[in-house]
């Protein structure tokens, strides 16, 4: 069993060979290698290669590949069974736990991805206010829904489809799309709609687009823009969520949006997704209220299991400080690597996330980010992954690091990419 013979047999049967289209490799060349093992901080492939990885299954796995303790929780939930179709009390535990850690979440429904949390984040609030328009911004990616998928981030940018065939037009019309930290455009946008914006959604910290910070001032600019409007201000925390606080971007930045949408982190390892927020609106939520919104699997035990599992290692803060220290060796190894070498690029990091772009432009939205040399990038991917490093295959995806990459790991996999940097 070899990935180039997984992948030949793959590509007859699933479309482009996976299973997701980030995975195919399309932007950086070659063929993805298939994974039959994850340990810690590493992957196993299928030709029995083990490649230190920096994607983490795009995010879920902060503590690792297959951690014990997740890994004893889904077992010992399993032992009771997969499913019920009822309520049971592992999701009561979570809801307990993501009201606790994220206080602008009052009531929580749990769904099994972050698309559907988007998705039902987005009817919620349309539903709530009675209106229909809603502002995402270029760049920012939240799952692949109809009307989020309009200038959209992650693959949809990096395989050239921002704006997704099959979305019928007249959804995309109630979607407003603006850059990503610019203040006069979210102002003219809310003048010529007035009354007409259900919902605004972003990425807090923009990372499907690589790694954006928002300008100093600029998300309580919008908090406050959207409260004025009576429009409902949605923070997609799909990724961010428990990545970079407890509280997420939100406790960061001291911002309280109404709704979040959770995923990633929070089934550790395990399909899942939530939305949540103020009370009042959580309950237009069917039974209580006329948005629908439901699911076959929602709840799940074994997600629930693994996603509380996952929680509970990260309550003391510990995991956020370690994982603070590992990004900051990351980006002065990569960001000296380049400027010796005499690279124009940008590093940004925050925590256990960052990203390479290669340009001399200060990267602040998603016409900066695609200043980015992509074929250097892909040089640069090659080279590591030749070398034992496994980016995200894609010049607009953040890495992500692990506690379990902590010490020698981290070391050599810091050596591997100014190595690599060197022959760029
Ligand atoms: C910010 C953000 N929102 C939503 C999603 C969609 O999540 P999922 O892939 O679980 O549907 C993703 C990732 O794919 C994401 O990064
Ligand atoms: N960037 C995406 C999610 O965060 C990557 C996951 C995918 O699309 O397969």
């Amino acid at each position: 069993m070899i990935s180039s013979d997984l992948f030949e047999r793959a590509k007859k049967l699933i479309p482009g060979g996976v299973n997701s289209p980030v995975r195919a490799f399309r932007s950086v060349g070659g063929a993805p290698f298939f994974v039959k093992a994850a340990h810690g901080a590493t992957l196993t492939t299928a030709d029995d290669r083990e490649l230190i990885d920096f994607v983490c299954t795009w995010g879920p796995a902060i503590h690792g590949h297959n951690h014990p303790v997740i890994r004893d929780a889904i077992a010992a939930a399993l032992n009771n069974g997969t499913s019920f179709g009822t309520p049971n009390p592992y999701e009561v535990e979570m809801a307990e736990l993501i009201t606790t850690y994220v206080p602008s979440i009052e009531k929580v429904r749990m769904c099994n991805s972050g698309t559907e949390a988007t998705m039902s984040a987005i009817r919620l609030a349309r539903g709530f206010t009675g209106r229909d328009k809603i502002i995402k911004f270029a760049g920012c990616y939240h799952g692949h829904s109809d009307s989020l998928l309009i200038k959209a981030g992650s693959g949809a940018l990096t395989h050239g489809h921002p704006d997704s065939a099959g979305v019928p037009a007249s959804f995309a019309q109630e979607t407003i799309v603006l850059p990503f930290n610019d203040r006069d455009a979210l102002t003219a946008a809310f003048s010529a709609n007035p009354d007409a914006i259900a919902g605004v959604i972003l990425e807090p910290y923009p990372a499907n687009v690589g790694l954006i910070r928002p300008d100093e001032g600029y998300l309580r600019f919008l908090r406050e823009l959207t409260a004025q409007h009576g429009t409902v201000l949605i923070f997609d925390e799909v990724m961010t969520g428990f990545r970079l606080a407890k509280g997420g971007v939100q406790e960061i930045e001291a911002i309280t949006p109404d709704l979040t949408t959770l995923g990633k982190i929070i089934g550790g390892g395990l399909p899942v997704g939530a939305f949540g927020g103020r009370a009042d609106i959580m309950d237009r939520l069917a039974p209580e209220g006329p948005v629908y919104q439901a699911g076959t699997l929602s709840g799940n035990p074994l997600a629930m299991a693994a996603g509380i599992a996952a929680l509970k290692l990260l309550a003391d803060d510990e995991a956020y400080a370690r994982l603070a220290r590992l990004g900051a060796q990351v980006q002065s190894a990569v960001a000296g690597a380049l400027a010796a070498k005499g690279i124009a690029a940008q590093v940004p990091q925050t925590g256990s996330m960052w990203c390479t772009y290669f340009t001399d432009q200060p990267v602040r939205d998603l016409t900066t980010a695609q200043t980015t040399d992509a074929e250097l990038f892909a040089r640069y991917f090659r080279g590591c992954l030749d070398q034992g490093v496994y980016l995200p295959p894609s010049a607009y995806e953040a890495c992500f690091i692990s506690t379990a990459h902590e010490g020698a790991v981290i070391d050599k996999a810091c050596e591997i990419m100014t190595d690599v940097i060197k022959t760029l």
